[in-house]
């Protein structure tokens, strides 16, 4: 979620650890063994997409895949697994360390945007925070696609099933801050609440009753009604980070029918053949890096693009499956013209404020006194406990407009419905900053405040023809004609005020800290936005899903089976699908469409094999794109042939 520092983090070098046995560690090296195997499945990134599907399809021991991932194995270094260090891993070398253009809403401003590179995708470096959105976005999911198997009532079986919800001894009065019984506990994916309590829950607590007219007491996030003040789930598991490496993965890997080929990236999908007048699209290109071979490998039955939100729409243009009109710009041959692709992009503003606190019992003790630090991590390091196991907060608040806001009466409201939130209040117990440079002295509470319901829509182009350039991202982040995004991220800050002016906190709270602390009139509060706000890292829908067949502009690039309008084989299961980011924090949302992509995969009948009018399976081939997009490499791709 927060893309820079919390300074207490900044303690432990990377402590590399890999230990995954079978795991193909590079392209070259496994040239053999790839070329004799013929794979039911190739699966394209191994983030909390791949990871979760790639262990569901290989359930079935006849079933035969190979996931590639981009980054390292390196899933259980140290500052992965410790949940506080989880600002350390952006801009660190588990992160593709992207950056958007420059940001009309946020004062041109270019920012940082992280995505996870390593086994377990964004999983490895995100912030845990665990939620699987409300009933109101999934059922806009099932009415925008027209299939009521992505509504809430079907989907909460897949939530559950992929649930391992604790109920850990060390949660003091746990039974009054979750539903139990709506959880799974069986399921791969470790989940729980704060294993340490805080001097400011209580306040917290205190807090909401005061004011529970506004802030509700919800006690359970994750019910489908997010509304209100609750307590912050995370997929947190005995103390160390969960993520899709350790919890999907890393259990499949004893299974002879998984290949996991790491340190490898997919260039391109490539055609192999047509079905009457459908290109078979069931192929990959692949290579270790810039100046690496390059290799083709076609699968059995489908190739599935898990990359993410970035990567798979940019392998998607590449390969000549989206806007035709872009392509031909590129000098790339178009398979199939989608206009959706890279299009509809979405994510959540973010904006943090400081509040100075009158207590020294705050977490900032982490940084300021290396003794407590020191006790600290021996308690991690011993027996998983203690402050290293907690995220950033402990309560937060999940908040609605009032339904007669004036704001409604120019714009209609973007929400999926009542139970999902416009914004989200988190209270941090320390002094959290995303700017870097020097942190002040002294002990704080840091308000985040972020918009779930933009309005805007952004974009991904590809700014070359070559796949190592990074493409060119821009989230459109506040930059809404109607004025609803910031209007609302100025309606969140005022909230979050209101909230720790209760009276409450008057013994904690001494006053509101730095530059926003004068931003009072709301032009002040808005140009601070624009000046600040960053973002929460859960870029989402560039390869939207939409209703069955109609490939026009604004209809979406998927079916809602996830598989790629005008092509076979070929199928899209990550965070890009969704056609509405969800008002949530994304990577449960995206456990869950993967749990359910891997049945449908599972029970589809539409396997676009070779049988067809195109090239054998599972065997490197040549490719005219290749000759022509890489010509230099073409000697070294000629002697593999
Ligand atoms: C810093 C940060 C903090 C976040 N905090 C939270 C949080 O607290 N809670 C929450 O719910 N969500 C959070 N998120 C978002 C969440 O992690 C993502 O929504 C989720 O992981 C998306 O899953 P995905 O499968 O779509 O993509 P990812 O998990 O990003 O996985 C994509 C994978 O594909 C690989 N890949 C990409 N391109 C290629 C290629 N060409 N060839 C081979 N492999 C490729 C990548 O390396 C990556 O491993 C955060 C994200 C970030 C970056």
């Amino acid at each position: 979620m927060f893309s820079h520092s919390v300074r207490a983090a900044l303690l432990l070098s990377a402590l590399s650890s890999s230990s995954l046995g079978a795991l193909l560690q590079s392209a070259d090296d496994a040239a053999d063994q790839l070329t004799s195997t013929h794979y039911d499945y190739i699966i394209v990134g191994a983030g909390a997409a791949g990871g979760a599907l790639a262990n569901r399809l290989t359930e079935d021991g006849s079933t035969k895949v190979l996931l590639i991932e981009a980054g390292s194995s390196d899933y259980n270094n140290t500052n992965i697994e410790v949940p506080w260090l989880a600002p350390v891993l952006t801009h660190s070398q588990f992160d593709w360390n992207y950056t958007t253009t420059p940001q009309e809403g946020l004062d041109n401003r270019s920012i940082a945007y992280a995505r996870g590179k390593v086994l377990g995708g964004s999983t490895s470096i995100n912030y845990m925070i665990y939620t699987r959105a409300a009933q109101d976005d999934w059922n806009r999911f099932a009415s925008v696609t027209g299939d009521d198997g992505w509504n809430w009532s079907n989907i909460l079986s897949y939530a559950k099933k992929l649930e391992a919800f604790q109920n850990s001894p060390n949660v003091q009065n746990a039974t009054s801050k979750f539903v139990a019984n709506i959880h799974g506990t069986n399921g791969p994916v470790g989940a729980g609440l704060p294993q340490v309590s805080l001097p400011i829950d209580q306040i917290g607590l205190n807090a909401q009753q005061e004011l529970s007219s506004e802030f509700k007491y919800n006690q359970d996030v994750n019910s489908g009604n997010m509304i209100g003040f609750s307590w912050t789930p995370f997929a947190i598991q005995d103390g160390a980070r969960s993520n899709s490496a350790r919890d999907y993965i890393q259990p499949a890997l004893g299974r002879s029918n998984l290949d996991v080929l790491v340190n490898t990236q997919v260039t391109k999908v490539l055609q192999t053949g047509t079905d009457g007048n459908t290109p078979i699209v069931n192929a990959v290109q692949f290579t270790s890096g810039p100046n690496e071979k390059l290799y083709n490998l076609t699968a059995n039955k489908e190739v599935i693009l898990s990359a993410g939100s970035i990567g798979t729409p940019q392998i998607l243009l590449l390969s000549g499956i989206g806007p035709a009109d872009q392509a031909k710009s590129l000098g790339i041959q178009s398979i199939v013209d989608l206009p959706d692709v890279g299009q509809n992009m979405q994510d959540h503003p973010l904006l943090t404020t400081n509040f100075q606190v009158s207590s020294n019992d705050t977490l900032d003790n982490l940084s300021l006194n290396t003794t407590f630090q020191a006790e600290q991590l021996a308690l991690w390091t011993n027996n998983r406990t203690g402050d290293f196991t907690l995220g950033a907060c402990n309560q937060w608040a999940w908040q609605r407009l009032a339904d007669d806001d004036p704001i409604f009466k120019n714009v209609s409201d973007p929400s999926a419905g009542p139970t999902s939130p416009h914004f989200q209040l988190i209270f941090s117990d320390l002094f959290i900053a995303f700017s870097g440079g020097a942190f002040p002295s002294g002990h704080f509470l840091t308000l985040i405040s972020n918009l779930y319901t933009p309005t805007t829509r952004g974009s991904l182009t590809l700014n070359s023809t070559d796949p190592f350039t990074y493409p060119i991202i821009n989230p459109g982040l506040l930059n809404d004609e109607n004025g609803f995004d910031i209007y609302t991220m100025r309606q969140a800050l005022k909230a979050g005020r209101r909230f720790l002016a209760a009276n409450a906190w008057k013994d904690w709270i001494i006053s509101e800290f730095g530059e926003s602390a004068n931003a009072t009139s709301d032009a002040d509060i808005d140009a601070y936005i624009r000046k600040n706000a960053l973002v929460v890292n859960h870029v989402s829908g560039t390869v939207a899903m939409g209703k069955s067949g109609d490939s026009s502009k604004g209809a979406g690039a998927l079916n809602p089976d996830l598989s790629v309008k005008g092509v076979k084989g070929l199928r899209v299961v990550d965070a890009s699908a969704f056609p509405h980011i969800p008002a949530a924090h994304t990577m449960v949302p995206t456990y869950i469409l993967a749990e359910r992509a891997a049945d449908l995969i599972k029970n589809s009948n539409s396997t676009a094999s070779g049988s067809k009018s195109g090239s054998g399976n599972g065997a490197f081939t040549p490719s005219a794109t290749l000759v022509s997009v890489f010509a230099p490499l073409v000697a070294l791709v000629a002697l593999l042939l």
